[in-house]
């Protein structure tokens, strides 16, 4: 068989029902040595992934020497990082347990359950996994739902699962905190770097939502495969809940797992906000390691600009010292599938 035949007839059978049925993962997916274990989190209990404290830097939050320092504190992590974990982001524990609960409800379901809102191996939207990667690329040691959120047109309620009956509910009021938050920030974004607030724009009414619910099934041979391959998303940002650890960032060439914070949202810059800010916030590089012991549920929010703008760096960041990295780009997000699909990042291709 060829292998993107191959590789369509594995997907077409979800990773949970390889490890229902006892089976050793495929040749498809194993991408890793078996001797690659690096982890720089290190044995300190601290973590070096900054946490900011977002009750302090929010528009409503009062000028004060500690809220000052927060925001520095914030450009500084997306300067470095790209990414931080939020606490202090005024959406409460209840929404949030709601949105973990019905996650875990949902895949936990029988298959036949879950593939009445199955997606086909070529589209994004549904149950399922990511389209069939080129030759030589490794598959995901995961599945996942995707829905469309915002603008709200965009929503194809036949792919919203009837079970868990909270699903629908419960989705649509995160969805809409997450929405006033991303707003939020986008403007908090551009305090942060001392430029006018509406700096980010195209970030408003248009910009699009998307969510998409991440299972990792427990794998007996972690040191071969991964649940989700190492990239950097597309967005202008990702916020992303996890019930465990796993997820890792990249930074100075190493790998660092974003600890288990209760309440905690993971912020992710994207490619888009690396473009807008001139290279000065940076996308950060990720990956999720796959566990013998813990399965993994994560909910992750994609903020995009809207598809059909063209996006490029704002003129507060191009000046003399700091010269145009980038270009203004249109549809990146279509360069950036095709790249991903290679396992390569994209963002060169949008370089001057
Ligand atoms: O599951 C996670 O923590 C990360 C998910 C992720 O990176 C993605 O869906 O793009
Ligand atoms: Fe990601």
């Amino acid at each position: 068989m060829a292998r993107a035949e191959e590789a369509e007839v594995l997907l077409s059978k979800r990773v949970q029902e390889m490890v229902l049925d006892g089976e050793e993962p495929p040749a498809l997916y194993i991408c890793r040595d078996g001797e690659d274990t690096d982890d720089h989190t290190g044995n300190s209990t601290v973590s070096p992934i900054p946490v900011i404290d977002l009750s302090l830097v929010l528009p409503s939050a009062a000028p004060t020497d500690i809220s000052i320092q927060e925001l520095q504190k914030l450009r500084s992590a997306l300067s470095s990082w790209g990414c931080f974990q939020a606490v202090g982001h005024g959406i409460s524990s209840s929404v949030l347990d709601e949105i973990k609960k019905v996650a875990k409800e949902f895949f936990e379901q029988p298959l036949a359950e879950k593939k009445k809102v199955a997606k086909t191996v070529k589209e994004f939207e549904g149950y399922g996994a990511d389209p069939v990667p080129e030759a030589g690329q490794p598959l995901d040691w995961s599945d996942r739902l995707v829905l469309e959120l915002y603008p709200q047109d965009k929503r194809n309620y036949n792919l919203w699962p009837e079970k868990p009956e909270s699903l629908r509910d419960t989705l649509e009021e995160y969805a809409k905190e997450i929405k006033m938050l991303t707003e939020v920030m986008s403007k908090v974004f551009a305090k942060s770097l001392n430029v006018d607030q509406n700096c980010f724009h195209e970030l408003g009414d248009q910009a699009t939502l998307t969510a998409r619910f991440n299972y990792y099934s427990c794998c007996q041979r972690p040191d071969l495969v991964l649940g989700l391959k190492p990239h950097t998303d597309v967005t202008a940002f990702s916020m992303i809940l996890q019930d465990e650890p796993g997820l890792q960032i990249r930074k100075d060439g190493k790998w660092f797992t974003v600890p288990k914070l209760p309440d905690a949202l993971i912020f992710i810059l994207g490619d888009y906000m690396e473009i807008m800010t001139n290279g000065i916030f940076k996308s950060a590089m990720h990956r999720v390691l796959s566990n013998s012991q813990t399965e993994r549920f994560s909910v992750a929010m994609f903020y995009n600009p809207p598809e059909e703008l063209e996006i490029g760096p704002r003129d507060d960041f191009v000046t003399e010292e700091n010269p145009r990295l980038f270009k203004n780009v249109k549809d990146y997000v279509t360069t950036y599938w095709q790249f991903y699909e290679r396992g390569q990042r994209a963002i060169h291709t949008a370089q001057v």
